[in-house]
Protein backbone atom coordinates (compact mmCIF):
# COMPACT_ATOMS: atom_id res chain seq x y z
CA UNK A 1 0.00 0.00 0.00
CA UNK A 2 3.36 1.91 0.21
CA UNK A 3 3.07 3.71 -2.96
CA UNK A 4 -0.84 4.72 -2.69
CA UNK A 5 1.37 7.83 -1.30
CA UNK A 6 3.77 9.13 -3.68
CA UNK A 7 6.81 10.43 -2.51
CA UNK A 8 7.79 13.70 -4.77
CA UNK A 9 12.08 14.40 -4.05
CA UNK A 10 12.46 18.34 -3.78
CA UNK A 11 16.38 17.92 -4.32
CA UNK A 12 16.34 18.79 -7.70
CA UNK A 13 14.08 21.78 -7.64
CA UNK A 14 15.27 23.13 -4.40
CA UNK A 15 18.94 23.11 -5.90
CA UNK A 16 17.53 24.99 -8.99
CA UNK A 17 18.66 22.32 -11.64
CA UNK A 18 17.70 23.31 -14.78
CA UNK A 19 13.90 21.97 -15.93
CA UNK A 20 13.73 20.83 -12.13
CA UNK A 21 10.77 23.14 -10.87
CA UNK A 22 9.03 22.28 -14.02
CA UNK A 23 9.16 18.71 -13.93
CA UNK A 24 8.19 18.70 -9.94
CA UNK A 25 5.59 20.66 -10.70
CA UNK A 26 3.73 18.48 -13.24
CA UNK A 27 4.18 15.76 -10.92
CA UNK A 28 2.87 17.89 -7.60
CA UNK A 29 -0.39 18.47 -9.85
CA UNK A 30 -0.21 14.69 -10.97
CA UNK A 31 -0.69 14.07 -7.43
CA UNK A 32 -2.63 16.72 -5.91
CA UNK A 33 -5.01 15.89 -8.93
CA UNK A 34 -5.42 12.07 -7.93
CA UNK A 35 -4.58 11.64 -4.42
CA UNK A 36 -4.23 14.46 -2.37
CA UNK A 37 -1.29 13.54 -0.07
CA UNK A 38 2.43 13.12 -0.17
CA UNK A 39 5.84 12.26 1.61
CA UNK A 40 8.23 14.73 0.54
CA UNK A 41 11.92 14.26 0.64
CA UNK A 42 15.12 16.63 0.46
CA UNK A 43 12.92 19.87 2.06
CA UNK A 44 15.62 20.80 3.97
CA UNK A 45 14.56 21.52 7.14
CA UNK A 46 17.09 20.02 10.19
CA UNK A 47 16.25 16.72 11.48
CA UNK A 48 17.27 17.51 15.32
CA UNK A 49 14.58 20.83 15.01
CA UNK A 50 11.51 18.10 14.16
CA UNK A 51 13.16 15.58 16.79
CA UNK A 52 13.76 18.66 19.41
CA UNK A 53 9.70 19.87 18.48
CA UNK A 54 8.84 16.62 18.93
CA UNK A 55 10.17 16.22 22.17
CA UNK A 56 8.91 19.74 23.59
CA UNK A 57 5.12 18.45 22.74
CA UNK A 58 5.94 15.65 24.85
CA UNK A 59 7.13 18.05 27.41
CA UNK A 60 4.11 20.40 27.48
CA UNK A 61 2.03 17.25 27.73
CA UNK A 62 3.68 15.70 31.04
CA UNK A 63 2.90 19.23 32.92
CA UNK A 64 0.08 18.63 35.53
CA UNK A 65 -3.22 20.23 34.11
CA UNK A 66 -3.01 22.94 35.92
CA UNK A 67 0.36 24.30 34.30
CA UNK A 68 -1.52 23.70 30.69
CA UNK A 69 -4.97 25.52 31.63
CA UNK A 70 -2.39 28.63 32.79
CA UNK A 71 -2.20 28.75 29.03
CA UNK A 72 -5.70 27.85 27.55
CA UNK A 73 -6.78 28.28 24.24
CA UNK A 74 -7.43 32.35 24.00
CA UNK A 75 -9.74 34.19 21.06
CA UNK A 76 -6.54 34.09 18.53
CA UNK A 77 -6.81 30.03 18.78
CA UNK A 78 -3.22 29.93 20.84
CA UNK A 79 -2.86 28.37 23.82
CA UNK A 80 -3.99 24.77 25.20
CA UNK A 81 -7.09 22.69 23.86
CA UNK A 82 -8.20 20.14 26.37
CA UNK A 83 -8.37 16.91 26.27
CA UNK A 84 -12.14 16.01 24.39
CA UNK A 85 -12.68 19.48 24.08
CA UNK A 86 -12.91 19.38 20.35
CA UNK A 87 -15.33 17.74 18.24
CA UNK A 88 -14.88 17.38 14.28
CA UNK A 89 -18.22 18.52 12.93
CA UNK A 90 -17.09 20.91 10.09
CA UNK A 91 -15.90 17.17 7.82
CA UNK A 92 -18.60 16.93 5.85
CA UNK A 93 -18.10 13.20 5.61
CA UNK A 94 -19.67 11.78 9.07
CA UNK A 95 -21.77 12.65 11.67
CA UNK A 96 -19.02 12.68 14.83
CA UNK A 97 -20.84 13.24 17.81
CA UNK A 98 -17.86 12.45 20.11
CA UNK A 99 -15.02 14.72 20.84
CA UNK A 100 -11.88 13.88 19.61
CA UNK A 101 -9.51 11.78 22.34
CA UNK A 102 -6.69 14.28 22.16
CA UNK A 103 -5.48 17.48 23.57
CA UNK A 104 -3.14 20.02 21.68
CA UNK A 105 -1.15 23.06 21.88
CA UNK A 106 -1.42 25.60 19.14
CA UNK A 107 1.60 28.01 18.48
CA UNK A 108 0.93 31.59 16.06
CA UNK A 109 2.80 33.56 14.30
CA UNK A 110 4.21 36.85 16.26
CA UNK A 111 4.65 38.81 13.51
CA UNK A 112 1.54 40.86 14.06
CA UNK A 113 1.51 43.62 16.90
CA UNK A 114 -2.04 43.92 17.18
CA UNK A 115 -2.79 40.24 17.28
CA UNK A 116 -2.16 39.15 21.44
CA UNK A 117 1.32 37.35 21.67
CA UNK A 118 1.34 33.26 22.43
CA UNK A 119 1.25 32.65 25.78
CA UNK A 120 4.13 30.23 26.84
CA UNK A 121 4.48 27.79 29.72
CA UNK A 122 6.53 29.63 32.24
CA UNK A 123 7.82 26.06 33.66
CA UNK A 124 9.17 24.79 30.26
CA UNK A 125 11.85 27.76 29.25
CA UNK A 126 13.17 26.33 25.77
CA UNK A 127 9.64 25.36 24.75
CA UNK A 128 8.93 29.10 23.01
CA UNK A 129 12.36 28.76 21.33
CA UNK A 130 12.55 25.22 19.71
CA UNK A 131 8.54 25.60 18.61
CA UNK A 132 9.05 29.10 16.99
CA UNK A 133 12.13 27.64 15.23
CA UNK A 134 10.04 24.78 13.99
CA UNK A 135 7.32 27.58 12.83
CA UNK A 136 10.19 29.68 11.39
CA UNK A 137 11.90 26.41 9.68
CA UNK A 138 8.22 25.29 8.26
CA UNK A 139 7.37 29.13 7.32
CA UNK A 140 10.41 29.38 5.25
CA UNK A 141 9.76 25.64 3.64
CA UNK A 142 6.54 26.52 2.71
CA UNK A 143 7.84 29.61 1.03
CA UNK A 144 10.10 27.72 -1.47
CA UNK A 145 7.06 25.41 -1.96
CA UNK A 146 4.48 27.90 -3.26
CA UNK A 147 6.39 28.30 -6.94
CA UNK A 148 6.29 24.73 -7.29
CA UNK A 149 2.31 24.69 -6.18
CA UNK A 150 1.93 27.94 -8.75
CA UNK A 151 3.39 26.40 -11.34
CA UNK A 152 1.30 22.81 -10.96
CA UNK A 153 -1.38 25.17 -11.76
CA UNK A 154 0.11 26.89 -14.75
CA UNK A 155 0.69 30.22 -12.92
CA UNK A 156 3.64 32.58 -12.72
CA UNK A 157 5.97 31.06 -9.72
CA UNK A 158 5.66 34.15 -7.93
CA UNK A 159 1.83 34.02 -7.77
CA UNK A 160 1.37 33.12 -4.08
CA UNK A 161 4.27 34.87 -2.82
CA UNK A 162 2.71 38.03 -1.72
CA UNK A 163 -0.58 36.72 -1.37
CA UNK A 164 1.07 34.37 1.57
CA UNK A 165 4.12 36.06 3.09
CA UNK A 166 1.88 37.26 5.99
CA UNK A 167 -0.08 34.22 6.70
CA UNK A 168 -1.72 33.43 9.56
CA UNK A 169 -0.48 29.76 9.55
CA UNK A 170 -0.55 27.47 13.26
CA UNK A 171 1.60 24.83 14.15
CA UNK A 172 -0.36 22.60 16.59
CA UNK A 173 1.46 20.02 19.02
CA UNK A 174 -0.86 17.34 19.93
CA UNK A 175 -0.72 14.16 22.41
CA UNK A 176 -2.78 11.09 21.86
CA UNK A 177 -3.17 9.68 24.75
CA UNK A 178 -3.21 5.29 24.55
CA UNK A 179 -7.37 4.55 24.85
CA UNK A 180 -9.19 2.17 23.80
CA UNK A 181 -11.73 3.62 21.81
CA UNK A 182 -15.05 2.63 21.29
CA UNK A 183 -17.34 2.75 18.44
CA UNK A 184 -17.23 6.32 16.80
CA UNK A 185 -14.45 7.18 18.37
CA UNK A 186 -10.93 8.57 17.22
CA UNK A 187 -7.63 10.09 18.04
CA UNK A 188 -8.94 12.46 15.42
CA UNK A 189 -12.32 12.00 13.51
CA UNK A 190 -12.10 11.66 9.85
CA UNK A 191 -12.16 15.36 8.78
CA UNK A 192 -9.70 17.73 5.95
CA UNK A 193 -7.79 20.25 6.75
CA UNK A 194 -8.95 24.21 6.13
CA UNK A 195 -5.35 24.85 5.18
CA UNK A 196 -3.77 25.91 2.06
CA UNK A 197 -1.66 23.10 2.64
CA UNK A 198 -0.20 20.87 5.53
CA UNK A 199 3.72 19.52 6.52
CA UNK A 200 3.09 17.07 8.97
CA UNK A 201 6.58 15.94 10.21
CA UNK A 202 6.85 12.15 9.98
CA UNK A 203 5.93 10.18 12.81
CA UNK A 204 7.84 7.93 14.79
CA UNK A 205 4.54 6.09 15.97
CA UNK A 206 2.47 5.23 13.24
CA UNK A 207 -1.51 6.07 12.93
CA UNK A 208 -2.44 8.37 10.25
CA UNK A 209 -4.74 7.11 7.66
CA UNK A 210 -6.14 8.98 4.71
CA UNK A 211 -9.21 7.82 2.39
CA UNK A 212 -8.61 6.83 -0.98
CA UNK A 213 -10.42 8.02 -3.53
CA UNK A 214 -12.05 4.70 -4.02
CA UNK A 215 -13.26 5.21 -0.04
CA UNK A 216 -10.76 2.88 1.05
CA UNK A 217 -9.15 4.24 4.37
CA UNK A 218 -5.41 3.14 4.53
CA UNK A 219 -2.27 3.69 6.65
CA UNK A 220 0.80 6.22 5.81
CA UNK A 221 3.65 4.39 6.14
CA UNK A 222 6.09 5.45 7.99
CA UNK A 223 9.08 6.75 5.81
CA UNK A 224 11.83 8.69 8.07
CA UNK A 225 13.13 12.33 7.47
CA UNK A 226 10.31 13.04 5.51
CA UNK A 227 7.15 15.05 5.44
CA UNK A 228 4.05 14.18 4.56
CA UNK A 229 1.82 17.11 2.56
CA UNK A 230 -1.98 17.19 1.96
CA UNK A 231 -4.10 19.80 0.36
CA UNK A 232 -6.39 21.67 2.63
CA UNK A 233 -10.01 22.81 2.10
CA UNK A 234 -8.68 26.45 0.95
CA UNK A 235 -6.63 25.23 -1.64
CA UNK A 236 -9.40 22.71 -2.84
CA UNK A 237 -11.56 25.96 -3.25
CA UNK A 238 -8.83 28.14 -4.92
CA UNK A 239 -8.60 25.28 -7.05
CA UNK A 240 -12.36 24.94 -7.93
CA UNK A 241 -12.12 21.85 -7.04
CA UNK A 242 -9.12 20.71 -9.31
CA UNK A 243 -6.49 19.80 -6.39
CA UNK A 244 -8.24 17.58 -3.97
CA UNK A 245 -8.44 17.72 0.01
CA UNK A 246 -8.40 14.22 1.18
CA UNK A 247 -10.28 12.93 4.47
CA UNK A 248 -7.73 11.23 6.91
CA UNK A 249 -8.17 10.73 10.36
CA UNK A 250 -5.62 9.16 13.51
CA UNK A 251 -5.46 7.06 16.29
CA UNK A 252 -3.23 5.98 18.92
CA UNK A 253 -3.17 2.39 19.27
CA UNK A 254 0.42 1.73 21.10
CA UNK A 255 0.71 1.71 24.41
CA UNK A 256 2.76 4.27 24.59
CA UNK A 257 1.92 8.06 24.27
CA UNK A 258 1.82 9.35 20.43
CA UNK A 259 2.54 12.87 19.64
CA UNK A 260 1.73 14.76 16.11
CA UNK A 261 3.31 18.17 14.99
CA UNK A 262 1.21 19.50 11.96
CA UNK A 263 1.98 22.45 10.56
CA UNK A 264 -0.83 24.04 9.01
CA UNK A 265 0.31 26.80 6.22
CA UNK A 266 -2.59 29.44 5.03
CA UNK A 267 -2.60 32.62 3.05
CA UNK A 268 -2.95 36.23 4.29
CA UNK A 269 -6.34 36.64 5.80
CA UNK A 270 -7.04 39.41 3.36
CA UNK A 271 -6.38 37.25 0.42
CA UNK A 272 -9.22 36.22 -1.46
CA UNK A 273 -10.28 32.70 -2.10
CA UNK A 274 -11.97 32.63 -5.63
CA UNK A 275 -11.36 30.27 -8.77
CA UNK A 276 -8.29 30.39 -10.16
CA UNK A 277 -8.03 32.10 -13.76
CA UNK A 278 -6.40 28.52 -14.62
CA UNK A 279 -9.28 26.33 -13.01
CA UNK A 280 -12.50 27.99 -14.21
CA UNK A 281 -14.23 28.61 -17.79
CA UNK A 282 -17.44 28.19 -18.98
CA UNK A 283 -17.45 24.55 -19.02
CA UNK A 284 -16.13 24.65 -15.38
CA UNK A 285 -17.85 27.28 -13.38
CA UNK A 286 -16.49 29.00 -9.87
CA UNK A 287 -18.51 25.86 -7.55
CA UNK A 288 -17.46 27.79 -4.11
CA UNK A 289 -18.54 31.12 -3.18
CA UNK A 290 -15.15 34.03 -2.89
CA UNK A 291 -14.78 34.18 0.56
CA UNK A 292 -11.27 35.59 1.99
CA UNK A 293 -9.21 33.64 4.46
CA UNK A 294 -10.33 35.39 7.21
CA UNK A 295 -13.80 34.38 6.82
CA UNK A 296 -13.01 31.06 6.11
CA UNK A 297 -10.98 30.40 8.53
CA UNK A 298 -13.96 31.95 11.24
CA UNK A 299 -16.58 29.99 10.00
CA UNK A 300 -14.09 26.91 10.03
CA UNK A 301 -13.17 27.27 14.23
CA UNK A 302 -16.53 27.91 14.98
CA UNK A 303 -17.66 24.69 13.76
CA UNK A 304 -15.03 22.85 15.94
CA UNK A 305 -14.16 24.01 18.21
CA UNK A 306 -16.54 24.49 21.74
CA UNK A 307 -14.54 27.57 22.79
CA UNK A 308 -15.62 29.53 19.55
CA UNK A 309 -19.12 27.86 18.93
CA UNK A 310 -20.90 31.06 20.61
CA UNK A 311 -19.05 33.42 18.83
CA UNK A 312 -20.02 31.48 15.36
CA UNK A 313 -23.81 31.18 16.15
CA UNK A 314 -23.86 35.53 16.86
CA UNK A 315 -21.99 35.59 13.44
CA UNK A 316 -24.35 32.91 11.52
O1 LIG B 1 -2.05 12.79 13.99
C1 LIG B 1 -1.84 12.81 12.78
O2 LIG B 1 -1.00 12.05 12.25
C2 LIG B 1 -2.65 13.71 11.87
C3 LIG B 1 -3.28 14.88 12.58
C4 LIG B 1 -4.20 15.71 11.71
O3 LIG B 1 -4.67 15.27 10.69
C5 LIG B 1 -4.55 17.09 12.10
O4 LIG B 1 -4.18 17.52 13.22
O5 LIG B 1 -5.18 17.79 11.29
FE1 LIG C 1 -5.56 16.86 9.51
Amino acid sequence: MSDAIPLLDLGPAFAGEPGALEATAAELRRICETVGFLFIANHGVPFELVDATFAAAARFHAQPLEAKMAVKLDDAMQGYLPYKSSTTRANGLVAVRKPNENEAFFVNPERDPARPANRWPEAIPEFREVTLRYFAALEALSMRLLPIYARALDLPADYFTPLCDRSLSSLRLTHYPPVAYGSDEYGIAPHTDSSFFTLLAQNPVPGLQIRTQAGEWISAPVIPRTFVVNTGDVLNRWTNGRFLSTPHRAFNTMDAPRYAIPYFFHPNPETMIEALPTCVDEANPPRFPAQTVGEYMAWFRGQNYAHFRKDAATAA
